[in-house]
């Protein structure tokens, strides 16, 4: 099986000319106002036109309302979205009917514990990122949350045929203990591939790398 992965957070030129040749499925773009890798939407439209072919563009945003979404969708060809806040089933149905794009959708573990209503949302989400937070803050924390809840919430989504990606203080040297563990079905990282706040090309080809390495041996086995 192949397993999805997402480098998020990237905001320079080079950081997005250090994927060629990454054998990676998707490239997130902060889009929350005030954060250390937030991009303008000038840059995120030249970045994204930059993009090596194959890899998805995410617009990565939190709690916007349905006009910001509108007004990036407009500036810029993302080819899904990613809600990193409280936004509700109603919410992601709303934007889905609207903006027919895929929507990925975050819940923070050990804030709240597993989503009540999965079969709310599962119409209405193509994907679900499990990410950390620490404090008030969320998103690229570069803090790993307790992995045990895992298989718990995994499931849960599993039931309503939803995939289920993990976030959260990964890198190269602990992606694949993660992978071996509880095999989700995408990764996603950020922090765990910088170095003094920049992207580095080769944490991300070693992040890229132990991925595929894993889907080698499993589906070998
Ligand atoms: O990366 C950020 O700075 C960020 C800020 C605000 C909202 C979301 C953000 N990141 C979204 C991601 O998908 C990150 O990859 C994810 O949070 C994991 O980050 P890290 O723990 O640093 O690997």
């Amino acid at each position: 099986m192949r397993t999805t992965v997402k480098i998020c957070g990237l905001r320079r030129p080079e950081d997005v000319e250090g994927l060629a040749g990454l054998d990676l499925d998707a490239a997130g773009f902060i889009l929350v106002p005030g954060r250390k890798r937030t991009v303008s939407m000038k840059t995120a439209s030249d970045l994204v036109k930059r993009l090596p072919r194959g890899i998805a563009s995410i617009g990565v945003m939190m709690d916007p309302s349905e006009e910001e979404v509108d007004r990036w969708l407009s500036a810029v060809s993302f080819d899904r979205i990613q809600l990193h806040g409280e936004e509700s089933a109603v919410f992601c149905r709303r934007l889905k009917e609207r903006f027919h794009l895929p929507i990925i959708k975050v819940f923070h573990i050990g804030q709240k514990g597993p989503v009540d209503t999965p079969e709310e949302y599962a119409p209405w989400v193509d994907g679900v990122l499990l990410d950390s937070s620490v404090g008030d803050r969320r998103g690229g924390t570069g803090r790993p949350f307790d992995w045990e809840a895992i298989p718990t919430v995994r499931q849960q989504w599993k039931k309503v045929g939803v995939p289920v990606w993990v976030a959260g203080g990964l890198h190269p040297g602990n992606v694949g203990e993660l992978l071996m563990r509880y095999a989700p079905d995408g990764v996603d990282t950020s922090s765990g591939v910088e170095t003094a706040g920049k992207k580095q090309r080769d944490r991300m080809a070693q992040f890229v790398e132990r991925v595929r390495q894993y889907d080698r041996q499993t589906s070998l086995g």
